[in-house]
């Protein structure tokens, strides 16, 4: 909807109301399309004003209305009307101006802002374009090469910025709405032909084909197979070489493609699935409306290795007094040089000034008695967490939350060294932790709810993307990532190189292969783990047998590059080589093709021809079969919280959707056939045996991703 007024005797004042960001539904461009006429028609009004209600002015397009009929009167000459109107019209941006709302302003005569606003195109991150004549006005406006960071990388800008690059006229401190009706009292009447963006020729640059030339490069470089970068740098070429209204069809053909690709679905459901988390519940029923989380001012971490450093910046940088606790002298002095250091380079990055007042070092875990949580990140060894935990329960004050950051220990063996194991949560971060924007949160069987609110509202207020999960070995994130590593190293057994499984998983969109991410990590980690699980022996028999653990195949690939003392990166050797110690170029090493051939031979193994479609299958299909049996499991909630794990913590790409939804989108019955065939070629490996869950939803008829939960529902309550 839009309201019109008449304020100051001859302005006409449009808000648009549709809360809580004012997006461009049907009726709300219904609204616009009437009151812009009426503004028009009555001869008393000598200009119009538009603004949103509740200090938001828009934020685009109603995405909820994508993919369904669509009806109500389009963007495209809504905005050409404005900007064709005789009177002057003046958006009064408050709050934000995003996508569909910033080409709505676009279309206005003048635009007015307040100094808290962000305005920007962020279509791109939601699979399409600014098709509402936003790639060819803002070229026009504020130049080619600042438009075409805008509308490829969708990031939004300050008011402030928005002044300087020109998108703006006027930015305020005081009430946005009054200073643009007085600003529109004061230009009524004047000519607007230097006013309408469309008719501006777009500024020349010295050499065009080479801009668009690096510009199409760079999003080829960074968009990891994303095709709506690329058509943004098309729309902008348009804009850039042809006249206005040739331009527009351009931008027009491009959007048809966009806007029903499988990409643009993905995307937009990734924004609704990022947000459909924060919405949690736990298996118990208790659920985020319900529980209310505890203030937390100050917090204290416990063990300042490369986790723990970063659990203190990014704590520290939300405004929180941290007590950093290391109890080795010497790593104490060494993490505070770091985390000063990074404090220091993340104020500066942001133009701010580092909190390094914010924390204090400690070697004494004594310090924590008045913290109201503490996030232990210790070595990753269940005997020495538990002494941890023991230690702190004891000098805790009442009620401090007691959060671990294993990646995947049982929580509620921590909880059970504590007085209140409903005060323990895992606080599951991702290295590095004042970078990466995920949060496993995880519930043990006695984690009260108001633990729960309390570290999801605390990963909230320090900018993470928070999922709660339910306590099971690995969480989600790892527990998935197992199997995905087991196919890879079987895949070498097989036949397969590095590099091929790397080129099958990067050219799908990951940032990194499965072995190349192995050697970033460290493969030592995982070493360790395996041995605690004993599952790494130092017989070295050969054949079959050498090759199975606790009754299922197991590959000792790892365990062995690990005996030579190939640790990845940080050793400068791993499954590839690097140049020296630290180094990051990854260059295929001829002595591991030796040792793979050597120990194939040793294990009888026929080497056979091995292609992109295996591996995208066997890697992506066990992780995503996981998936499922964690859904049946009740340890995610829904699809959307493995699915935003996975795009925030383990470089998933986020135009693919998440594994639940590339499920979905391959459709369940092909999934399940695949590992079938799969599981019939290697029976001895349980992780390809498709779960009972995705059996069920292929015989319920595949139904949809949001029409999961009713199925596991149904699910749960027979078992
Ligand atoms: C062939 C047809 C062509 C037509 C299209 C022409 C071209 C135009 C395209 C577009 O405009 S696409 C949309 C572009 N806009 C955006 O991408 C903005 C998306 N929103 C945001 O980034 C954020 O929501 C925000 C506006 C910065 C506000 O952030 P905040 O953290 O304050 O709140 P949220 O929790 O994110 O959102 C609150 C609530 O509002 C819903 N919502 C937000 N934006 C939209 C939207 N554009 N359409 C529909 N719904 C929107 C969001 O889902 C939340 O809902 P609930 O989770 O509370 O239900």
């Amino acid at each position: 909807m839009a309201q019109y007024t008449r304020v100051s005797g001859s302005v006409g004042l449009i808000t648009l109301q549709n809360p809580p960001v004012n997006a461009l539904s049907a009726a709300v461009r219904q609204g616009i399309v009437n009151t812009v006429q009426r503004a028009l028609s009555e001869p008393e009004v000598k200009s119009v004003v538009i603004c949103g209600q509740k200090g938001a002015f828009c934020g685009g397009a109603d995405i909820k209305e994508f993919g369904t009929n669509m009806s109500g009167p389009p963007l495209v000459p809504m905005i050409h009307a404005i900007e064709s109107a005789v009177k002057p019209v003046v958006a009064a941006i408050e709050g934000v101006a995003l996508g569909g709302g910033l080409e709505l302003a676009l279309g206005c005569h003048y635009r007015i802002a307040h100094s808290k606003a962000r305005l920007g195109l962020p279509e791109v991150t939601l699979g399409l374009l600014p098709a509402a004549g936003g790639t060819q006005r803002l070229p026009r406006l504020i130049g080619v090469p600042a438009a075409l960071d805008l509308i490829t990388t969708g990031r939004h800008v300050t008011a402030t910025e928005a002044l300087q690059l020109g998108i703006v006229d006027q930015i305020t401190d005081h009430n946005t709405v009054d200073v643009a009706v007085k600003f529109a009292l004061s230009v009524a009447g004047q000519s607007l032909d230097s006013r309408r963006i469309s008719s501006y020729p777009c500024p020349r640059h010295s050499d065009f084909d080479a801009l668009f030339e690096a510009a199409m490069q760079k999003v080829h470089q960074s968009a990891r197979g994303a095709i709506a970068p690329v058509a943004c740098v098309q729309a902008v070429r348009a804009a850039a070489t042809l006249p206005y209204s040739q331009g527009m069809e351009r931008e027009k053909e491009l959007m048809a493609t966009l806007f029903t690709s499988g990409q643009a679905r993905a995307l937009q459901y990734c924004f609704f699935a990022q947000r459909a988390v924060g919405r949690w519940s736990m298996s118990s029923g208790a659920r985020w409306d319900t529980s209310k989380p505890r203030p937390v001012h100050k917090a204290a971490v416990i063990g300042l290795g490369t986790m723990g450093r970063g659990i203190a910046v990014a704590l520290a940088q939300a405004g929180l007094s941290v007590v950093a606790v290391e109890t080795q002298e010497k790593q104490l002095i060494e993490a505070k040089q770091a985390v000063t250091g990074m404090l220091e380079r993340g104020a500066k990055r942001r133009g701010v000034t580092p909190a390094l007042d914010k924390i204090t070092y400690s070697p004494n875990i004594q310090n924590v008695a008045d913290v109201d949580l503490i996030i232990e990140a210790v070595f990753e060894d269940m005997a020495l967490k538990e002494k941890v935990f023991k230690q702190l329960s004891a000098v805790c004050k009442p009620g401090t939350f007691l959060c671990t950051n294993t990646s995947g220990l049982d929580i509620n063996r921590l909880a059970s060294q504590t007085c209140n194991p409903e005060l323990v949560v895992g606080m599951h971060f991702f290295a590095p932790a004042h970078v990466m924007k995920l949060l496993e949160v995880v519930y043990g069987p006695r984690s009260s709810p108001h633990a729960v609110a309390t570290a999801m509202h605390l990963g909230k207020k320090i900018g993470k993307v928070s999922v709660a999960v339910g306590n099971c070995r690995g969480f989600v994130g790892n527990r998935m990532l197992k199997p995905y590593l087991e196919q890879a190293l079987f895949l070498l057994e097989e036949g397969a190189t590095p590099e091929q499984v790397d080129q099958a998983l990067e050219e799908f969109g990951f940032a990194m292969g499965v072995f190349r991410m192995s050697d970033l990590s460290g493969l030592d980690v995982g070493w360790r783990v395996r041995k605690a699980d004993g599952l790494v022996t130092s017989d070295a028999t050969t054949g079959q047998q050498a090759r199975i653990r606790q009754g299922h195949r197991y590959s000792p690939l790892g365990d062995l590059l690990c005996e030579q003392g190939r640790f990845g990166q940080k050793t400068g050797r791993g499954w590839y080589q690097y140049d020296k110690p630290g180094s990051r170029v990854a260059k295929p090493d001829p002595w591991l093709q030796n040792f793979l051939e050597e120990y194939r031979a040793r294990h009888g193994l026929v080497v056979r021809r091995i292609d992109h479609q295996e591996v995208l299958e066997r890697c992506l299909y066990s992780l995503i079969n996981e998936g499922f049996r964690i859904l049946e499991d009740g340890i995610a909630a829904g699809p959307e919280d493995i699915d935003v794990i996975y795009m925030f913590g383990y470089s998933w790409p986020r135009h693919r959707g998440g594994p639940m939804f590339y499920a979905s989108m391959v459709g369940l019955a092909r999934v399940l056939e695949r590992l079938e065939y799969y599981h019939q070629a290697h029976p001895d490996v349980p992780s390809l045996h498709p779960s009972t869950l995705l059996r069920k939803l292929v015989a319920n008829g595949s139904p949809p991703i949001h029409k999961w939960r009713e199925v596991i529902k149904k699910l749960h309550s027979q078992l």
